[in-house]
């Protein structure tokens, strides 16, 4: 898709935030500073529209990002930052909970993992999760312009068998930084908000 207009509509903590157009979403998910507003800002085409930080945590709302009159994009909090109290670790939990398990426009999660690493523990049970809600799952691998080529396959196999990835899922190698895989993730995008 080309996208010419993108709106950052509502930064929610709460049901009543969340927009009221019916548009279909995809939410982003993944630990904090995996690449999530990063991966924002390449499909929509912007530098940076939604905010990036080498500082872990930036994210701390449900950011909706209304995509032409078509879509939502759903910026959510990454997890598994440290620094964070236990009970702000609940409170994010609750709000990605309530969000994930009941919104009816939520039509599939990209969950980001680092191309470089096997997933973490954390990662692992956002799948599992995930999955039990039976969500269409993209898992996207990025910063994989950090890792030469001639590895891709390698990591993709690490990746899948940490994850235990189903093949009902889909799986997409991705760079920021080259956009190499953007392309891919909009046809994943498009096939499940059409
Ligand atoms: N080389 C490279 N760097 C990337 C890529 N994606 C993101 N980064 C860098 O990683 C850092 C974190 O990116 P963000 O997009 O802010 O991460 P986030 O997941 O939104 O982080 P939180 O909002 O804190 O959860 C920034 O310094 C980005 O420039 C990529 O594909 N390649
Ligand atoms: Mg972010």
């Amino acid at each position: 898709m080309e996208v010419h207009n993108v709106e950052l509509v509502m930064s929610a903590v709460a049901p009543s935030q969340y927009p009221t157009t019916g548009y279909p979403e995809i939410a982003l998910a993944g630990r904090s500073n995996v690449g999530k507003s990063s991966l924002i800002n390449v499909l929509i085409n912007r530098n940076s529209y939604a905010r990036t930080s080498s500082q872990p945590g930036k994210t701390q709302t449900l950011n909706f990002y209304k995509v032409e009159e078509q879509l939502y994009f759903v910026d959510v909090p990454g997890y598994g930052y440290a620094k964070v109290s236990k009970k702000d670790r609940e409170k994010w939990g609750q709000m990605i909970e309530t969000y994930l398990t009941s919104r009816e426009t939520l039509r599939g999660v990209i969950i980001l993992v680092d191309a470089r690493h096997a997933p973490t523990k954390d990662d692992v049970a956002m799948y599992e999760w995930m999955r039990y809600y039976e969500m269409p799952l993209l898992v996207v691998a990025t910063k994989s312009d950090k890792i030469p080529r001639g590895k891709w396959n390698k990591q993709e196999s690490l990746i899948k068998k940490t994850l235990n990835f189903q093949d009902d899922d889909d799986f997409v190698a991705f760079s920021a930084k080259t956009k190499s895989g953007k392309d891919a993730v909009w046809q994943w995008i498009s096939a499940h908000t059409a």
